[in-house]
């Protein structure tokens, strides 16, 4: 049987203010999404014998544990409760990794949504996006966004509250000390910031601000203090880094996010990243705009 190949992009958070936390324990967030041009890549073919497997690098967890195969299986119970579908619903998935995982880049929930929306069309299930959405929260809180496809996002809830928005294109730097953060054990601790009140600018003036500049200094990443306290690392990085451009962390790192904003800082980072120790990896990527794609990459 043929097999379909599927990009999985990564994302970055513009900023992340911690507005609460629900009764369940999970925290109520505002964020910018923007997804960035740097993918996994997943081939997936169909099987008859209604059985699902998963093959290729690992994330360095257990197969059944892996948010690829979750997805999958997932979404068959989901469509065998809807009796969406009497077919054999199988499936080889064959995943490559190359964002890092454990660095804010949201590379498993990426994932897990392109396996949702893949599968969705293989094997004939037409269920809604909105369905899939409700489906990938369960299995993380960023996957709502990627099966959006909608390039950039404000969101609000734990995630899932999406506002589709219009960002440029722009070259940025990402710079990861190898460090893998857990991201349970930043929200878990004592010390993080929970009570950022709500942004009280519109959408359109929010999308404004952010063409001009993507790091304004009202917004903050709040789960950096914590990600510093637990990995000092990454606390090196930002600091080195933010002498240069502007700089702030993405999800609860350990990735720093830097985005010059003159042809001055963009040749001075590119000297940092020349000195730069050998185990801090630097990776020059470009955020995705509504211009730059057609909707149909996943
Ligand atoms: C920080 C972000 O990356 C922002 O993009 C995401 O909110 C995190 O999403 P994620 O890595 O998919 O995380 P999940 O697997 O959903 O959650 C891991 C753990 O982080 C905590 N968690 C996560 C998201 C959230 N809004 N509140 C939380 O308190 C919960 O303890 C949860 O058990
Ligand atoms: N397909 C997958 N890709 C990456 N990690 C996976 C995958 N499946 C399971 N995991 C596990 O999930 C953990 C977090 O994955 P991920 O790389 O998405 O985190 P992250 O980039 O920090 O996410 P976020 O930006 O949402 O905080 C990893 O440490 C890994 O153990």
């Amino acid at each position: 049987m043929p097999h379909t190949v599927y990009l999985s992009p990564a994302k970055i958070n513009w900023f992340l203010h911690v507005t609460g936390q629900r009764d369940d324990g999970y925290h109520t967030l505002e964020t910018v999404f923007q997804q960035i041009d740097w993918y996994d890549t997943l081939h997936i073919q169909l099987r008859n014998d209604g059985n699902i497997h998963l093959q290729g690098d690992s994330c360095g967890v257990a197969i059944e544990t892996n948010l690829a195969y979750r997805a999958a299986v997932a979404l068959k119970t989901f469509a065998h409760q809807h009796n969406h579908s009497n077919d054999v619903l199988g499936a080889d998935i064959h995943l490559q990794k190359n964002i890092p995982t454990g660095a804010g880049l949201g590379g498993g929930s990426s994932n897990a949504a392109t396996v949702l929306l893949a599968l969705n069309q293989l094997w004939h299930l037409n269920f809604s996006h909105s369905q899939l959405q409700s489906i990938g929260l369960k299995l993380g809180a960023d996957v709502p966004f990627f099966v959006s496809e909608h390039p950039a996002a404000f969101a609000q809830g734990i995630g899932e509250q999406l506002s589709p928005l219009d960002l440029p294109k722009r070259e940025i730097l990402l710079v990861n000390p190898n460090v893998h953060v857990n991201t349970g054990a930043v929200f878990t601790h004592p010390n993080l910031p929970r009570q950022h009140p709500a942004l009280t600018t519109s959408l359109f003036e929010l999308q404004q601000q952010l063409h001009e500049q993507p790091f304004q200094a009202q917004h903050r990443n709040d789960l950096e203090s914590v990600t510093f306290e637990l990995s000092p690392e990454v606390k090196m990085v930002y600091n080195a880094l933010q002498h240069v451009a502007p700089t702030r962390m993405s999800g609860s790192g350990s990735t720093l996010v830097a985005c010059p904003m003159s042809d001055d800082e963009s040749a001075a980072l590119k000297a940092w990243v020349a000195n730069a120790p050998a185990h801090w990896q630097c990776r020059w990527a470009n955020t995705i705009s509504t211009q730059s794609t057609n909707g149909d990459i996943l």
